[in-house]
């Protein structure tokens, strides 16, 4: 597998806890991974480690080749986190426009990326004025610009009704479609099949790694939710 990412043994604490015990994975290049588990499955820690802002006690993250964290990867990564890290007292234009200019990029790259989210028609609004939903896309645009090689997004789809939710995930696989790997975090298992391959992660444990239709088949249901239970329940059952 060719991977922008690629995860070796990794152990983290967060206030002197565990949370991540010896997770191995890779993400592929130019695909849609998903990074599937329930709140506080250490969904986020494992985001923050692969983009480099995560203290980790152990274990190796490389990206695109590098170390994570290293300078170089700055202009190649864009990360969304959960809360939107845009300013509310700037229009969405200022604000694509603001994040283009430290990328020596111009307005164009930034009207570009807010048509990419669907923004176009609000662009001039204060992104104080904007609803959740619209604000989680004008932090998004702002990750697209320069088109990073890996894009990170911390559970973009969070409070996007169900057509713009199929919208992002249409273009998520645009992107992917065009080169960019894309990492998706998800606690909404209807969102799985959206993606060509899966993550699965559990209390700080990795408990699947494969594509949607491999683990459906390994689980013998349809049903990824369901597959996710029973893959659960067969972890249990060994370490029982
Ligand atoms: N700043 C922190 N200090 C201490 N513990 C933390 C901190 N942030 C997260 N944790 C703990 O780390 C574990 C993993 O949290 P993480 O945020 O990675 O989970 P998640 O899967 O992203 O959850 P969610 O879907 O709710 O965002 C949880 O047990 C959480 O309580």
């Amino acid at each position: 597998m060719d991977s922008a990412v690629e995860v070796r043994d990794l152990v983290v604490e967060r206030g002197r806890k565990e949370v991540l015990h010896g997770i191995s994975c890779e993400v592929q290049r130019g695909a849609v991974t998903g990074l599937l588990g329930p709140s506080g499955s250490g969904k986020t820690t494992l985001i923050r480690a692969i983009v480099g802002v995560q203290i980790v006690r152990s274990g190796t993250v490389t990206v695109l080749g590098r170390a994570a964290g290293s300078a170089s990867l700055r202009r190649e990564l864009g990360y969304v986190t959960q809360a939107p890290s845009v300013y509310a007292d700037l229009s969405v234009r200022e604000n694509a426009r603001y994040f283009a200019t430290l990328l020596g990029l111009g307005a164009a790259e930034a009207d570009r990326a807010i048509a990419d989210v669907g923004l176009s028609g609000a662009k001039d609004q204060l992104v104080g004025n904007l609803s959740g939903g619209q604000r989680s896309r004008a932090s998004l645009a702002c990750a697209l610009i320069g088109e990073p090689k890996l894009l990170v997004l911390d559970e973009p789809t969070v409070g996007q009704d169900p057509v713009l939710r199929a919208d992002l995930w249409g273009r998520f696989h645009e992107l992917a479609a065009a080169g960019t790997t894309l990492l998706v975090s998800s606690h909404v298992m209807d969102e799985a099949g959206r993606c060509d391959r899966l993550l699965l992660i559990r209390e700080g444990r990795l408990i699947g790694d494969d594509t949607p239709a491999a683990i459906r088949t390994a689980a013998g249901t349809d049903d990824l939710e369901e597959a996710f239970l029973r893959l659960i329940r067969e972890r249990e059952q060994v370490t029982a």
